[in-house]
């Protein structure tokens, strides 16, 4: 075996089986009103031992003033977007807090990424997934993604990092309702959910800040993801997301992204699911913009795996020592740009037919 994901499967063996710290990535669009939200956010019980780092793009730091409770504990990086220019010093960040395992006297806990309103979160959370000095210590426990519900369209319209923040998002926070006259435009919805039917839509304006903190703190990133394709499968085969639309409708946008959930009922072959993986890794890893999901190894059936993974990086996978309900099937849910859900299920069948064939055969 070989290839990223079985790489990663060994790479894991190797590395500390310890807990991770939670990492929440809080990105949104230019003036969507992030610090707003992490402001009220602060202001909440309950949130000791979170450690905060704010990036901005632009030379001088002015989020940390705005962020009313800013203390030695907050780490801005300013001088550029998180997911370039200063992606080494995310590392960085994240390596002194590892050290230091402790916020104004609490252990460390949690961590809050809020992002630079330019930033594609897809390398953020790739350095989060895939860096050897950050994957042992930390996990991503979700990204929540501010939409603003007066300029958002024009926004997803005009800037595909918007469109990728809320693509890649588990929690779409709609923000500035308050200055609408009624309810939010049935159009920017209708664009968000298929952009991205996976993420919860948050339109309570008071709540938001509890919403994220909700996000933040899932007891485990990994079995969150696991939830949340537990949550969405529920035939089998595949599906799109949104049960409205019919199969081979699957919600596609203009943008190209499309989501939806794989789902197969029979155990699968260890050998066949990692060639499999390590395929549309290695064949469409970049189209992949985020993949996770339960799966249920005929060589381990009551340990699930779990897997969770942005474009060509995964998080090494990690086996659940058991079934969080009573649904045993693999399911694994995908936000792709241009990827042939059919497809990829036939390709994982084609895979295992093979695997089983092999096996059959062998003397
Ligand atoms: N009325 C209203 N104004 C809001 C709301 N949220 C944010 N704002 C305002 O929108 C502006 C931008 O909000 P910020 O919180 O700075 O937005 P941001 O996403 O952090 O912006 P960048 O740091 O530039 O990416 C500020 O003037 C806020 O006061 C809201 O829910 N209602």
């Amino acid at each position: 075996m070989s290839g990223h994901f079985t790489s990663l499967l060994a790479a894991a063996a190797h590395e500390e089986s310890g807990e991770r710290v939670p990492v929440t990535v809080l990105t949104g669009f230019l003036g969507s009103g992030k610090t707003t939200l992490l402001n009220r956010l602060l202001k909440l019980p309950d949130l000791q031992g979170t450690a905060v780092i704010v990036n901005e793009f632009g030379t001088v730091g002015i989020d940390q003033d705005l962020i009313a409770q800013a203390s030695d504990d907050t780490i801005l990086l300013p001088n550029g977007c998180l997911c370039c220019a200063l992606r080494g010093d995310l590392v960085e960040a994240l390596t002194r807090l590892s050290e230091q395992d402790e916020i104004a006297g609490a252990p460390l806990r949690q961590v809050l990424i809020e992002t630079s309103g330019l930033a594609d979160p897809g390398p953020i959370l790739r350095t989060l997934m895939g860096d050897p000095a950050v994957r042992p210590r930390f996990a991503v426990a979700g990204v929540a993604c501010t939409v603003d519900a007066v300029l958002g369209m024009g926004t997803l319209d005009a800037h595909p990092e918007s469109v990728q923040q809320v693509a890649v998002a588990d929690a779409l926070l709609l923000t500035k309702l308050d200055l609408l006259d009624g309810p939010p435009a049935p159009a920017l919805l209708e664009r968000l959910q298929s952009l991205n039917a996976n993420a919860t839509l948050h339109l309570d304006r008071e709540r938001l800040p509890v919403a994220l903190r909700d996000l933040m703190q899932r007891q485990d990133a990994l079995s969150a993801a696991a939830a949340q394709a537990d949550a969405r499968a529920e035939t089998p085969f595949y599906r799109p997301v949104n049960p409205a639309i019919p199969t081979d409708q699957a919600p596609r946008h203009r943008d190209g992204i499309a989501s939806f959930v794989l789902v197969r009922d029979e155990p699968l072959p260890r050998e066949a699911f990692f060639a499999w993986m390590d395929l549309i890794v290695a064949s469409r890893g970049e189209d992949l913009l985020r993949v996770k999901g339960l799966v249920h190894l005929a060589e381990q059936p009551e340990q699930p795996l779990v897997i969770h993974g942005v474009q060509h990086l995964f998080h090494p996978p990690m086996s659940l020592p058991a079934w969080p309900g009573t649904d045993r099937r693999t399911r694994i849910v995908f936000i792709t740009r241009g990827l042939d859900a059919e497809a990829l299920g036939q390709t994982l069948d084609v895979l295992v037919r093979r695997h089983m064939r092999s096996r059959r055969s062998a003397p």
